[in-house]
């Protein structure tokens, strides 16, 4: 008979408060569902002195985080410090102590998931993440038992908050990005490093991380290609919207039906302005599932922020409780397929290009003749009236379906061909629901 399910919680920050919050002010909700008290038995941050939660009790605080992980008290350990190290060592500590570990931190289990899913095997314990896909989503959980008896062709989605936040934010109030992004940090919504949202990285984490419960595969962060919105610029939007159109960041990770070949990427996408996706505003995310039998899922919901997310961490944390109550475990993660990964320059989609170019005769000609001597189909082509302050004018090219190396290999070739143009940028196009 299980009294009591104790509770270690690492980082105390903008998810951490918060899953300390739920754990304590619906401490008798919590019992009814687990059949045993869910208590904190210790809360571990870097300056204890420098929480002041009302629901934490001060007595619980402790700056000696891996000893807190060693405890014979500590049913379950809540990792929510991000990172890769110490939080690897703290999570492989608590695990091979003998407690499940319920974690958020994407970026660990893209880097370091199958050697923790191996030790909780060994260890006979529970590892849950579901927050680390997201936020609040339930997402993992679907990938990981409702979908199992299924195939999964393809996933694709909006699952980095930050920076949908930040691209919204420019489509719709015209507001620059270094304004928006600390706006998004202020909200709790940015990891610590902002890079690694900007970046893509921390969309691609979580790419790796569905790839790997999807396909059954040991997909890492780096078989994921990654772009992030660094170079997405106000022109950009401002021509996505001038086509009925709105750039997103997007991961896609999916299987080739021929040769199951797994590819995984994140880039930004121009999607038309009616498209599902197009209409995911603020820190929402949305990912769509594509089921051989189940035929195409969506889930959406709060991506990040503090509650939303301590939502999903506490939902695991009742979980593996009542695996401890009943003396059992949730399912391993079996990886078991050698899918090799494709390369990434191989994928094919539109793209669009705005390109700079003078205002001479026989240019655009030049511009087509360069697109066509690699074999790229133009689908349109547009060039706007008002010249840069060099006479310059923008050129919108947009393509029919082209592999990415062939379009970098084309935006080359007409950013050296002499007095033609110069390559603004370079974006895929989604048309319809693809
Ligand atoms: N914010 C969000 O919207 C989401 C976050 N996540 C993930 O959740 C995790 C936590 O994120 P978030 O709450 O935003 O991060 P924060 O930076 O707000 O909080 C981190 C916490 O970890 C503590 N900490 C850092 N190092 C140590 C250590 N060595 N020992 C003990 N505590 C330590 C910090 O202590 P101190 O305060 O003393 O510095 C702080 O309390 C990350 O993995 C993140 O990727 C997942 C989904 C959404
Ligand atoms: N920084 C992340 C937080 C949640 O995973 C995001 O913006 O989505």
């Amino acid at each position: 008979m299980v009294d009591s399910i104790r509770v270690a919680l690492l980082g105390a920050g903008t998810v951490g408060s918060q899953t300390a919050r739920l754990i304590v002010e619906q401490a008798d909700e919590l019992e009814r569902r687990v059949g045993a008290r869910v208590e904190l038995a210790g809360v571990a941050v870097l300056d204890p002195s420098q929480i002041s939660d009302p629901w934490i009790d001060r007595a619980l605080l402790t700056d000696q985080t891996l000893e807190l992980t060693e405890r014979d008290d500590v049913d379950i350990v809540v990792e929510l410090i991000g990172g890769l190290e110490p939080a690897r060592t703290f999570v492989l500590s608590a695990l091979n102590h003998g407690a499940s570990v319920v974690t958020a931190n994407k970026a660990l289990l893209a880097k370091h998931g199958p050697e923790l899913y191996e030790a909780a095997r060994k260890n006979g314990v529970d590892i849950y993440f579901e927050a680390a896909v997201g936020g609040a989503i339930p997402i993992v959980r679907p990938l990981r038992e409702s979908m199992t008896g299924d195939r999964i062709t393809r996933i694709m989605g909006i699952v980095n908050g930050t920076t949908n936040y930040i691209l919204d934010e420019m489509t719709t109030k015209g507001l620059d990005f270094a304004t928006v992004l600390k706006d998004a940090q202020a909200k709790g919504f940015a990891e610590a490093d902002p890079t690694a949202d900007i970046g893509g990285f921390d969309a691609a984490a979580k790419a790796a991380i569905m790839a790997t419960l999807a396909f059954h595969r040991d997909v890492r962060m780096d078989d994921v290609h990654v772009e992030g919105i660094e170079h997405v610029t106000d022109s950009d939007i401002a021509a996505a919207r001038a086509m009925n159109r709105v750039i997103k960041l997007l991961a896609v990770v999916e299987q080739d039906s021929e040769n199951g070949a797994i590819s995984a990427g994140v880039y930004p996408v121009m999607l038309p302005a009616d498209h599902q996706l197009a209409k995911v505003s603020g820190s929402f995310n949305a990912v769509f599932v594509e089921g051989e039998a189940s035929d195409d899922l969506m889930f959406y919901g709060r991506g990040a922020g503090g509650a939303p997310t301590a939502s999903a961490v506490a939902g695991d944390i009742v979980t593996v409780a009542r695996h401890r109550v009943a003396g059992t475990t949730g399912p391993d993660i079996p990886l078991y397929s050698q899918a090799p990964m494709a390369d990434a320059a191989d994928g094919e989609s539109s793209y669009m290009l705005r390109l700079s170019v003078a205002d001479n005769v026989g240019v655009l000609a030049k511009v087509s003749e360069i697109f066509a001597n690699h074999g790229v189909s133009i689908r349109a082509l547009q060039q706007l009236p008002d010249e840069d302050e060099q006479g310059n004018h923008e050129l919108w090219i947009t393509t029919h379906s082209v592999t990415d190396r062939v379009i970098r290999e084309t935006a080359e070739d007409v950013a050296q061909a002499k007095d033609t143009s110069s390559v603004l940028s370079i974006m895929r196009v989604f048309e319809d629901a693809q």
